[in-house]
């Protein structure tokens, strides 16, 4: 099979993220129609292409969220696909971390409480999720915001705390959908430069879906989507 999301990955490295002959339908769409990605360990990787062509479905197949109708996924030697669904809940709760373009925080919990939700979701004791929650958010520059809810935070300080959420398990992949969508443009650079220099310093792998060139100029690589097959980059730069 040609990988061709694998051409011209910059680092050398095995492959973390393995994905081949992904087909997804949804009801009568054919949304993922045959695709194949590999990722590096510590690659930050964003997935472009158009309204509908495919990216939030390629990003919650790699994730685990969904399952695709055909295919594998395979993630640091652990095949998703041959999980059971209890086994593929814990594998995302303890291995994978969520950021969504709103950010998605609960909006009865603190700041704290959302951050150390995936935590307390995996077993860990309150109090210690809440160690872990506020250095986070510390480290996320939210210090003294710890007991604030949602609706007490600007867009940026929220999707802060989505950050420090996504996090806050030390996943081996952070998966984000259109993190910095709700944004406007200075706020979104400010919380791309955080989330790469975070990633970059902890050795997360990213899988970020954007159509936001200036978004993906943050990555390493850019895989682009069209109706639902991987396309070269050269390829979708000459259309
Ligand atoms: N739950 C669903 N039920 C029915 N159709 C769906 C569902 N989710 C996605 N689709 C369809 O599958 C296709 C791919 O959708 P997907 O959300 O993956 O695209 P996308 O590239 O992420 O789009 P966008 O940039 O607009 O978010 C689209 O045609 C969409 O309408």
């Amino acid at each position: 099979m040609t990988d061709v999301a694998y051409a011209g990955t910059p680092q050398a490295g095995p492959a973390f993220i393995t994905a081949r002959g992904l087909e997804k339908h949804h009801g009568q769409t054919h949304a993922l129609r045959g695709v194949d990605v590999t990722i590096r360990q510590g690659e930050i990787v964003a997935v472009m292409g158009p309204s509908g062509s495919g990216k939030s479905t390629l990003l919650h197949c790699l994730a685990g969220v969904i399952t695709p109708d055909t295919g594998e996924v395979t993630i640091d030697e652990t095949q998703i696909s041959a999980l059971t669904e209890d086994q593929r809940s814990r594998f995302r709760l303890t291995r994978l971390g969520f950021v969504f373009q709103f950010g998605q925080l609960l909006p009865e919990l603190s700041a704290e409480d959302n951050v150390a939700l995936p935590l307390m979701l995996a077993g860990t004791r309150r109090a210690r999720a809440l160690v872990q929650a506020h250095s986070w958010l510390a480290r996320l520059g939210l210090e003294g915001m710890e007991r604030r809810l949602p609706s007490e935070l600007s867009g940026g300080q929220a999707q802060r705390v989505a950050l420090a959420r996504g996090l806050v398990n030390a996943p081996a992949v952070l998966f984000a959908d259109e993190p910095t969508g709700s944004l406007d443009s200075l706020t979104a650079e400010r919380v791309m430069e955080t989330l790469t220099e975070v990633v970059r310093n902890t050795g997360t792998t990213l899988v970020i879906v954007t159509h936001d060139a200036r978004v993906a100029s943050y990555s390493d690589r850019e895989i682009f989507i069209r109706d639902g097959r991987v396309t070269s980059p050269a390829l979708e730069g000459a259309m």
